[in-house]
């Protein structure tokens, strides 16, 4: 068996978004031996729980180990950038890549901060990353190299699919792939309520409504139209009907596209905020 390459990962933020994506790499078995050193401002204990589940390595102080980095992943709020960023950019080397996970900050805003010639990247996960089932959009910076595209591409591979796409995607998507998660759970959980008002037991109904939710994505993921799915599902003069009519009296999908509006902008403002403070 071929021996896998080794690459170092430091992880600036052990939050959620770091645990599912330590999760995701760690379950892939790609072409990369992942040595992953995870750093935290706070919150020992979560830091302790990622040494324990994941085996990773916990670091006191980023600053003295950045330097053994192949890899550095900024995944703190977008608010606390600034500060890392000022300090990095006494440290990185350009044989290192620097990829950030926050919503709002672009690879233009990484690159910015950075001195000139950084390899950096800007990656938008969602927690599935954690069971390798994200949908993670990635803008890629101009100086980035071969050798750092494909450990990036396996990182994207462990975490699921992956779109590499422009800095402004990234930005207009955030909302689609990153935070819809939640909008999809929120919905998930008013029909488990409604099913566990029939009686149903909580375990039955959750599972009720995670294989419906899996069905209609797969079907989704057959390309067909998704109105066009609807209309499958809603026999004319038919019960379904009569929901969907609930549905747009009350503008659910005008109500929806303000959601995903108000997460994109409240995403920008939050890095731009940071970068006026910096
Ligand atoms: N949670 C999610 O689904 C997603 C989150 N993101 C991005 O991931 C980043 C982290 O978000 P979450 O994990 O949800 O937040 P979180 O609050 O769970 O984790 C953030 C962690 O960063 C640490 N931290 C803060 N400042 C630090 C510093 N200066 N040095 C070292 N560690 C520091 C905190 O102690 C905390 O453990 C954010 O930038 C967010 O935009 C992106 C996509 C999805
Ligand atoms: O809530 C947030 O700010 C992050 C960005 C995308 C998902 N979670």
């Amino acid at each position: 068996m071929n021996k896998l390459t080794q690459v170092r990962v430091l992880f600036i933020g052990a939050g959620r978004m770091a645990r599912a994506m330590i999760s995701g790499m760690i379950r892939q078995r790609g072409a990369i031996d992942w040595e992953i050193h995870v750093a935290n401002r706070s919150n020992s204990v979560r830091l302790a729980e990622l040494v324990e589940t994941f085996r990773v390595t916990a670091v006191r102080d980023w600053q003295t180990t950045a330097s053994q980095a192949d890899v550095i992943v900024l995944a703190m709020p977008p608010d606390e950038h600034q500060p890392v960023l000022r300090e990095l950019a006494k440290l990185v080397r350009k044989d290192q890549l620097v990829a950030s996970v926050a919503a709002g900050i672009g690879v233009s805003g990484l690159q910015a901060a950075l001195p000139q010639g950084t390899q950096c990247a800007w990656m938008m996960p969602n927690t599935a990353a954690g069971i390798g089932e994200s949908m993670t959009l990635c803008a890629i910076g101009d100086s980035v190299t071969e050798v750092h595209r494909h450990r990036l591409l396996e990182i994207l591979h462990g975490l699921g699919l992956s779109f590499v796409c422009t800095e402004q995607q990234v930005h207009d998507l955030t909302a689609i792939t990153g935070s819809a998660p939640a909008f999809a759970f929120q919905f998930a959980k008013a029909l488990e309520d409604s099913a566990t008002q029939f009686g149903v037991d909580l375990h039955d109904a959750r599972h009720l409504v995670g294989q419906m939710m899996l069905g209609a994505a797969k079907l989704i993921l057959t390309g067909q139209d998704p109105l066009a799915l609807a209309a499958e599902v809603t026999t004319p003069g038919g019960a379904t009907a009569a929901g969907l009519a609930v549905l747009e009296e009350a503008q659910f999908t005008t109500h929806l596209q303000a959601a995903v509006d108000a997460t994109n902008r409240k995403a920008r403002s939050l890095s731009a905020k940071s970068a006026e403070d910096a």
